[in-house]
């Protein structure tokens, strides 16, 4: 069974401010939903909250029907996967030690046949098997949100059915390739059944991963579309550009192309 999220008169504060103000949505298994917007719009917070880690000052999250806030962290863990932007890798771990990490909300050990199966995956998907063995701290930007993805994708894929996946800015850091790649994970996700919601900046990117973008600013959703619905002057006005730059971007997006990661 794939999860339903359903978002209903979301509202946070915070030091005075409102941060995300009356959200309501509902997100479908086999669906990518991709949250746009300027810097400051409510994006991190909307996936925080989303995720049950930040609660809401009013309205209700619910995961298949059950409320997020009432799921204890570890039941939370098992349901809903989430990439944080990044801070470093503090601890002197191998790479396949932070991928495995993806493991434990799901009792799955490591060097059991299915556990050893999940972070090779996850490690060729995310181009590191070559760094398995390696220090995650001696890694560049790009190659260690590679290694968080990974760990990511083994916590989604570990569950006993595809769930919720959250990611925050997951393309920071990575070289075009890595990013053609991780599209062409998240579409085999969803067609997996995974409910998955992205935040990015890229706009062509986000228009090609899409199923549904979301564009935010002040706490406010401004469109809730499919990609080639999105208005170029919303967008020339919600990130303060000029029109014509808005089309292009939406333009490059739209292109028909499948994602290739190299000639066939
Ligand atoms: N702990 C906090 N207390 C009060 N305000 C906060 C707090 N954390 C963030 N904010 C404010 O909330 C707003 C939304 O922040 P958020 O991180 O959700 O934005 P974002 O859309 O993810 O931005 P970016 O694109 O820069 O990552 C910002 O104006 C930010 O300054």
């Amino acid at each position: 069974m794939a999860m339903i999220l359903s978002v209903e008169n979301l509202c946070v504060t915070r030091g005075g401010g409102t941060l995300l103000d009356r959200l309501s949505l509902s997100l479908e298994p086999g669906s990518i939903t991709v949250l746009a917007g300027p810097n400051g719009a409510g994006k991190s917070t909307l996936l925080e909250t989303l995720a049950g880690d930040l609660p809401p000052t009013a309205g209700q999250i619910r995961l298949d029907g059950q409320r997020i806030t009432d799921l204890s962290l570890p039941r939370r863990a098992e349901l809903r996967t989430m990439l944080r932007q990044q801070s470093l890798i503090a601890f002197d771990f191998a790479v396949t030690e932070v991928v495995a990490m993806g493991l434990h909300p799901h009792g799955i050990s490591a060097d059991s046949p299915h556990g050893r199966a999940l972070i090779a995956e996850a490690l060729a998907d995310m181009d590191l098997s070559a760094f398995a063995d390696r220090s995650a701290t001696r890694l560049s930007g790009g190659e260690g949100q590679r290694v968080h993805i990974a760990r990511s994708l083994v916590q989604l894929r570990a569950g006993e059915q595809r769930s919720l996946l959250l990611l925050d800015e997951p393309t920071t850091g990575l070289d075009y390739r890595h990013q053609l790649a991780l599209l062409q994970v998240l579409k085999a996700e969803a067609q997996a059944g995974a409910t998955i919601i992205a935040s990015l900046h890229d706009l062509p990117l986000a228009c090609r991963l899409a199923t549904r973008l979301l564009l935010l600013a002040r706490g406010t959703l401004l469109a809730d579309v499919p990609p080639e619905q999105l208005d170029p002057a919303l967008v020339a006005d919600v990130y303060a550009i000029d029109p014509a730059e808005a089309a292009l971007l939406l333009g490059l997006g739209r292109s028909p192309l499948p994602l290739r990661l190299a000639a066939e």
